[in-house]
């Protein structure tokens, strides 16, 4: 089986750009140095990242846009896109005049259906991505260490199993020409003062204790957290900040596997539908 170490962006797979509008030549800098960023803002200052943070209300699920504004083709992708918000999502990348390249899911979601079919219908050069270790229909399979590029800018994986046992974070790069603050967006690893729940789809607490102490709360304190969901109204975290107030997992494992046991949260309205369509993509996807 193939296996992508590093998934490089090649402007040969895309058609000709969109375009530019005034909207994406507002992030734009001149320097390749290390970039600026404003700290707790849904949009970047970064000399490169074109950064936009989506909500779709039913499930409360966030999906994150990400481009490098810099290139000529402005290669961009998607993470956690819902299927009932795929027009509004390809409606701003259409806007910001961006090439969408990759639709990308952090884990096979139980509350909501993936846009990755749905999008894979309407532009189909983008190529889906998932983790290995979800066992679900993917054009590009990552691991633990493999990077996603577009355009100068790539996503480090980090597998962070627990909530599913095929949860992965996609953490922005630890080169000086990447954005900074690093941004880590956990999926449902990680929520903002709270984690993924542990009771169904190979859950497990011990498992997500060990992935967030060892792969989320080693990245550099101010690293900016975004998690897939929020119930709360919460936008963003740092990984200092979870460090110091997450109410689960500043606690030693034994408590965190205690607290996890007795969430008595309800089950899952949309597991049923979700999961399964979530396995192929999304119900429409078109890959084998
Ligand atoms: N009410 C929602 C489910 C809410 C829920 O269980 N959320 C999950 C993430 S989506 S599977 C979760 O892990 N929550 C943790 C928590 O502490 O809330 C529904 O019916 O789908």
């Amino acid at each position: 089986m193939l296996r992508f170490h590093s998934l490089r962006f090649s402007s040969s797979l895309f058609a000709p750009p969109l375009p530019l509008s005034p909207v994406s030549i507002s992030i734009t800098k001149p320097t390749r140095l290390t970039p600026r960023m404003a700290s707790y803002s849904t949009s970047s200052s970064s000399s490169k990242l074109l950064f936009r943070q989506l909500f779709e209300k039913e499930s409360s699920t966030y999906t994150y846009l990400l481009a490098d504004a810099s290139h000529p083709e402005k290669p961009a992708l998607l993470i956690d896109p819902v299927d009932k918000t795929v027009d509004r999502d390809l409606s701003l990348i259409q806007q910001l005049g961006l090439k969408l390249v990759y639709a990308m899911n952090t884990h096979v979601h139980a509350d909501h259906v993936t846009g990755t079919g749905l999008i894979k219908s309407k532009v189909p050069v983008v190529k889906s991505v998932i983790s290995k270790a979800s066992g679900a229909t993917a054009d590009l399979h990552v691991e633990q260490g493999d990077k996603v590029h577009f355009g100068d800018l790539f996503l480090e994986i980090r597998a962070t199993p627990g909530h599913t046992a095929g949860c992965i974070t996609y953490v922005t790069g630890d080169t000086p020409d990447q954005p900074q603050p690093r941004m880590a967006f956990a999926g449902d690893a990680l929520l903002i003062r709270g984690c993924g729940r542990t009771d169904f789809q190979g859950g497990s607490s011990e498992q997500l204790y060990k992935s967030v102490h060892s792969q989320i709360f080693t990245l550099p304190k101010d690293t900016l957290l975004y998690p897939a969901h929020d119930y709360k109204g919460f936008t963003v975290s740092t990984v200092g900040e979870e460090l110091q107030y997450n109410p689960r997992l500043t606690k030693d494992e034994e408590t965190f596997k205690n607290i996890m046991a007795n969430l008595s949260l309800s089950y899952s309205k949309m597991i049923d539908i979700a999961v399964p369509a979530n396995m192929v993509c999304g119900i429409q996807s078109k890959t084998s």
